[in-house]
């Protein structure tokens, strides 16, 4: 693993997933890692240099919107495919290896969106002991005419007479469907055979091993110093706390927010089970009062982002003297801080290459400049799914790793307007009895999480009591994800809704209406915030 952002994590040479401003870039790093070899994305327009020092094991190239023949049409350095390592081209990528290596590619006509029949009669490699006629997903407009010299053509479609060749002796192979994408019901097979067949690659990427390499990576960052880990009860942190205490031992303590943005019963539980599971040593800020004055005032999301991420260090800094205690005197000094980021909030702050900032997550864009921990975030490159596997290795228990996710700010971007102490007991009555009904009918499992979000700003016309009443909705938004980078809206059944708005709109003041959103991501995002 490496993070070209600080340089801190090194680990397994990666597949490099080179990214031609495809939908799907993240998408094959993720199927490569299924396949169990560790991957990565990078930029297609990083220099040789910058992909040599990546230590490549194997490229894949992106789709893209682009035409390859159109004058701005991004390409990669033809140089890097003379490096000699292992190549493989999916559509865009497809085509651009196709023209980098004198191969002709043209619009003729033929495009093809959706599922369309590969035929792939035994030739070849790729498709060996897999159907000859099979349903590939495409998204295509231009086509590969001639494959280049050297290169065997090794399946075509109605609509692309060269829609996957290979060249066995260049370990280079390419095809013009999406193997990533679940319509295309083979494609992980076609993928991994060309991972370990053809580039001769081993599937050593475990949740065993990635577990003793990071744990291993903790160790040299620390060192011989102390750390402090945010802890939130979350499963990510959990994870991160866990790794560094196999690296680092009691030289390691975790720091629990109490920011008064929390959903009810939260304090207890992370320090009931936590500690239980692992016998961490944590210490806890009460931080309430300080957070809501610095919130007053504020609606814009962004802005109460930014308070919270400052808030959160500043809680930190001020946990060190109780984190030292008598060492203090003796000079010691907490040099780290260890927090749970994930790829995802990576991302969707703008950490990405090229990438705009949707969100700044508390722990990434909202981190203030004077920031003088060293970050420790042994998960920054991983996906969710991936942190629960390494949490299992590491021995947690299911009640953390299949915990559904609930963000660091908390409450605060819950509310649609000021945060306000009566807004916030408002909201955390509606979120428990949310989260109450919908265990009580077994979904949780169904749903990646469901925030319970305050239209504070916004007030409907309601009748109670025979009265009228003019109070703020509750939105629900059960979300179903593999990753939270894309999401769908959870198909709650009607009962349950019916019970959990009967419930809200009779026990929570100043609440007359619950409505569902009903939006995928994208367009929306999981938090309204
Ligand atoms: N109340 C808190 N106290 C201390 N640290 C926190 C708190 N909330 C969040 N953090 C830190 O911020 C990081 C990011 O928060 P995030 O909610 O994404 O992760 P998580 O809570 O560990 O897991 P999950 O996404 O499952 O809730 C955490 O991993 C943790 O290091
Ligand atoms: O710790 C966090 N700090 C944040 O600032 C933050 N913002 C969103 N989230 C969580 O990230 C996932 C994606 O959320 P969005 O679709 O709202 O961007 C969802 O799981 C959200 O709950 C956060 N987690
Ligand atoms: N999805 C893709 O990579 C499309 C490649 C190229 N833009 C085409 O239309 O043919
Ligand atoms: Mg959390």
């Amino acid at each position: 693993m490496t993070d070209s952002a600080d340089g801190a994590i090194e680990g397994p040479r990666p597949v490099l997933v080179v990214d031609f401003g495809a939908q799907y870039a993240q998408l094959i790093a993720r199927r490569v890692r299924e396949a169990r070899i560790y991957s990565e994305v990078i930029a297609h327009d990083a220099t040789v240099e910058e992909f040599a020092a990546r230590n490549p094991v194997a490229l894949v190239l992106s789709g893209g919107p682009s035409s390859v023949y159109a004058d701005d049409a991004p390409a990669i350095d033809p140089a890097i495919l003379e490096l000699g390592i292992p190549v493989f081209g999916i559509c865009y990528g497809f085509q651009s290896m196709a023209k980098a290596l004198g191969g002709v590619v043209a619009n003729t006509g033929g495009r093809e969106f959706g599922r369309t029949t590969l035929t792939a009669d035994g030739a070849g490699v790729l498709h060996q002991g897999l159907p000859a006629e099979q349903p590939v997903w495409m998204s295509h407009n231009d086509a590969v005419q001639v494959a280049p010299e050297g290169f065997e053509v090794v399946g075509s479609t109605p609509g692309a007479p060269v829609a996957a060749f290979e060249n066995l002796d260049r370990r280079m192979a390419g095809v013009q469907y999406h193997p990533e994408v679940l319509h295309s019901p083979h494609g992980q097979q076609v993928l991994t055979r060309f991972l370990y067949e053809i580039a001769g690659l081993e599937p050593t990427w475990t949740a065993a091993n990635i577990a003793d390499a990071l744990v291993e990576q903790v160790a040299d960052q620390i060192g011989d110093g102390l750390a402090i880990c945010g802890l939130s009860g979350g499963v990510d942190s959990a994870v991160a706390a866990a790794l560094v205490q196999r690296a680092i031992g009691d030289r390691l303590t975790c720091v629990f927010v109490d920011h008064g943005l929390l959903r009810a019963g939260e304090r207890e539980q992370v320090q009931h089970e936590f500690v239980g599971a692992t016998g961490a040593r944590l210490v806890t800020v009460d931080a309430a009062e300080t957070f809501l004055s610095e919130l007053a005032g504020v609606s814009d999301p962004e802005t109460k982002r930014k308070i919270i991420g400052r808030e959160f260090i500043r809680s930190f800094e001020g946990a060190v003297s109780d984190v030292l205690g008598d060492r203090a005197a003796a000079g010691d000094k907490v040099d780290f801080l260890v927090q749970g980021t994930l790829y995802p909030d990576v991302v969707e702050s703008g950490g990405g290459s090229g990438t705009a900032n949707i969100k700044s997550h508390h722990n990434v864009g909202g981190l203030p400049d004077d920031l003088e921990f060293t970050l420790v975030e042994p998960l920054r490159l991983l996906f969710k799914d991936e942190v629960r596997a390494v949490g299992r290795e590491l021995g947690l228990p299911e009640e953390i790793v299949g915990r559904q996710p609930f963000p660091g700010p908390g409450l605060a971007i819950r509310i649609v307007g000021e945060v306000t102490a009566d807004r916030l007991a408002l909201l955390r009555t509606a979120d428990q009895i949310a989260r109450e009904e919908l265990t009580a009918a077994g979904l949780d499992g169904q749903i990646w999480q469901c925030p319970v979000v305050l239209l504070a700003d916004v007030r409907s016309v309601g009748v109670q009591g025979d009265g009228r009443t003019y109070g703020h909705p509750i939105v629900l938004r059960p979300v179903s994800s593999e990753d939270a980078m894309t999401a769908d809206w959870t198909r709650i059944p009607y009962e349950v809704l019916e019970i959990i708005s009967t419930r809200i709109t009779n026990e929570v003041p100043d609440v007359n209406r619950v409505v569902l959103d009903v939006t995928s991501k994208p367009p929306g995002t999981i938090e309204w915030e």
